[in-house]
C-alpha cells in the first residue's frame, strides 16, 4: 500500500532532506514550509498522515492540529519536536494527536511513528472493509443506469459478481468509471466480506513494485528490515484490482503470471511458497492487444486477463445518466462543503445536457465539485460553470470531442486553441483542461500524455484527481 504524507516544516535543509529520505521508504510526500500553508493544502489535499513541526514562526504545530481536527477530525497527525515540553506532549495528545516524537537526523522515533501510524490505517482500513460502509455504496441497485447502455453493461455486471473466480479486463476511456465498476463487482460477490486492494500501477515506484505486490522476508535486501506481506497477500478471499495494468513492468509480468496460474506466490527472499485464493481484475485505458504487438506487454498474461472484458461505454454513450449522475455529484459536494444548494437549475440542466465530456465521469464529478464550491444559492446554474462549459456547442450526435478549439485555417494539427475569462478560471481549471485535450488526443494513453506534457506519469494522475 502506498501512504500519502504531509510534512510541514519551516527549515527547509531539514524539511528536504526528510521529504527525500521518507520519498526514498516510499512514501508519497508532500510538503508545505509553514502552517498557513500546509492548511490551505490540506482543502484539495488528502493525505494518510500529516507530520507537523511543533515549533513555527506564525501559526504553530498545535495550532494547525487544533484546526486540522476541527476539519478532518480522523488524519492522523504526528507532532515533530526539537525541544518540546512535557506540557506540550500533554496539550497535543489532548488534542487528538497520534503521537509526538524528538525530531533527529536519523529520524528515527519519527519512522517508529510512522510505522505505527500506517499498521494503524492498515487496521482501520480493514475494519470499514468490515463495516459494510463501502458495500452499501457500492451495491448494485445504487449504480445509475437510466440509459439502456448501461442497463445492459449492468446486466453483465451481475453476472461477473456472481461468478467469483472469472479473471476481468475492465477498459475503457479514461475516466469513465473501470475502478468504480471493479468495486461494484467486487461488492456485489461472495467476496464482499473480504478486501478489495487496488494496486495503482503508475503510482507504484519501480524499484518497490515487486515487494509491494509479493512482499518481502526480512533482510532480503538493503533497507527490509523487518517481514512484509505484500498486496495480493493482504487480498486473501477478495480480489485484487489492477488499476493500469499495462504499466506493470515487464519482468512482474511474468511472476503475476505465474502467480495467476498456480494461484500461489514467493515473497522476495522467501523459501516458502504461499497459496493466495483472490480473484484478479485489472482496468486499462490502453489498448493491450497493441500494447502485445509491439512487445511492451505478455501475450501470455493478456489472454489470462482477458478472460472477459468489459469496455466501461464513454458517458457520451450513456447521456440519460448525465444528469441523474450530476444531482447525486451535487448532493455529495454540498454535504461535504456545507453549501445549501439542493437543486439543479434549468440553465445548468441545458449546459450538462449538450456539453461533451471527454473526461467522462470523472469530468463530470469535478465540474460539479467545483460549480458547488462556488455556489451560496438552492439552486445551481449554468453561471457556476466555467466558460468553455457554458459556451460548448450544441452536437446532434457525439463523436469525437473537441473542448479545445482549432480554428479555421490552421493546417497544423497539432495546434489547439486555449481561450478564457480573466478572473473567472483558475489555473487549475487552465490545467485540466489542456490535460483533457493531451489524453483526448493520445487516445486516453496516460503515459504518451505524460511524455507529451513533460511531467511524470504519476504527476499526471495526481493532478488528475486533485
Ligand atoms: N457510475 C458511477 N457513479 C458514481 N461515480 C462514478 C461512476 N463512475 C465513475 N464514478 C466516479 O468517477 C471518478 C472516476 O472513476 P474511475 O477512477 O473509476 O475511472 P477510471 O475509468 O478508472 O479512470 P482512469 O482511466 O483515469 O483511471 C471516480 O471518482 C468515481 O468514483
Amino acid at each position: 500500500m502506498t501512504w500519502h504524507l504531509l510534512l510541514v516544516e519551516d527549515e527547509a535543509s531539514v524539511r528536504e532532506a526528510f521529504a527525500l529520505r521518507l520519498g526514498n521508504q516510499g512514501y508519497v510526500v508532500q510538503t508545505a514550509a509553514s502552517g498557513e500553508e500546509a492548511l490551505a493544502l490540506l482543502r484539495s489535499y488528502e493525505p494518510d498522515i500529516l507530520v507537523l513541526d511543533l515549533v513555527m514562526p506564525k501559526l504553530s504545530g498545535l495550532d494547525v492540529l487544533a484546526r486540522v481536527k476541527q476539519t478532518s477530525p480522523h488524519l492522523l497527525v504526528i507532532l515533530l519536536t526539537a525541544r518540546g515540553t512535557v506540557k506540550d506532549a500533554v496539550e497535543a495528545t489532548k488534542l487528538g494527536a497520534f503521537d509526538f516524537v524528538a525530531k533527529s537526523i536519523d529520524m528515527e522515533d519519527l519512522q517508529h511513528a510512522l510505522n505505527r501510524a500506517t499498521e494503524f490505517l492498515t487496521l482501520q482500513r480493514q475494519v470499514r472493509l468490515q463495516s459494510g460502509q463501502e458495500s452499501a455504496r457500492y451495491a448494485l441497485d445504487r449504480v445509475i443506469a437510466k440509459s439502456p447502455t448501461t442497463q445492459s453493461f449492468l446486466a453483465r455486471v451481475r453476472e461477473l459478481a456472481k461468478n467469483d473466480r472469472v479473471t476481468v479486463l475492465l477498459q475503457g476511456e479514461t475516466g469513465t468509471g473501470k475502478q468504480y465498476m471493479g468495486r461494484v463487482i467486487h461488492f456485489n460477490s461472495a467476496r464482499a466480506h473480504k478486501p478489495c486492494i487496488e494496486v495503482d500501477c503508475p503510482a507504484i515506484p519501480r524499484e518497490l513494485f515487486e515487494s509491494e505486490l509479493f512482499g518481502h522476508e526480512k533482510g532480503s535486501f538493503t533497507g527490509a528490515s523487518g517481514r512484509r506481506c505484500g498486496l495480493i497477500e493482504m487480498a486473501e478471499g477478495g480480489t485484487v484490482l489492477f488499476d493500469e495494468i499495462g504499466d506493470l513492468p515487464l519482468p512482474l509480468q511474468t511472476k503475476l503470471l505465474r502467480v495467476i496460474e498456480e494461484r500461489a506466490l514467493r515473497r522476495i527472499g522467501g523459501s516458502t511458497t504461499i497459496p493466495v485464493e483472490v480473484r484478479f481484475m485489472a482496468a486499462t485505458n490502453r489498448n493491450l492487444k497493441e500494447a502485445v504487438a509491439k512487445g511492451e506487454f505478455r501475450e501470455d498474461l493478456y489472454f489470462r486477463l482477458n478472460v472477459v472484458t468489459l469496455t466501461v461505454p464513454p458517458l457520451r454513450d450513456r447521456r440519460e445518466d448525465i444528469i441523474p449522475l450530476a444531482e447525486q455529484f451535487l448532493a455529495r459536494s454540498a454535504l461535504a462543503f456545507r453549501k445549501p444548494v439542493r437543486t439543479l437549475g434549468e440553465s445548468a440542466v441545458a449546459v450538462l445536457s449538450r456539453y461533451q465530456f471527454p473526461g467522462n465521469v470523472r469530468e463530470l464529478s469535478n465540474l460539479m465539485e467545483r460549480a458547488v464550491l462556488f455556489c451560496s444559492e438552492e439552486s445551481l446554474d449554468a453561471s457556476h460553470f466555467p466558460s468553455d462549459v457554458q459556451d460548448s456547442p450544441v452536437t446532434s450526435s457525439i463523436g469525437a470531442s473537441a473542448p479545445l478549439s482549432v480554428p479555421a485555417g490552421w493546417l497544423d494539427p497539432a495546434l489547439v486553441q486555449l481561450t478564457f475569462r480573466v478572473g473567472e478560471q483558475s489555473l487549475a481549471d487552465l490545467e485540466d483542461r489542456i490535460i483533457n485535450e493531451v489524453l483526448r488526443r493520445t487516445g486516453g494513453n496516460k503515459t504518451l500524455a505524460a511524455k507529451q506534457l513533460g511531467i511524470t506519469r504519476w504527476m499526471l494522475d495526481r493532478r488528475r484527481r486533485r
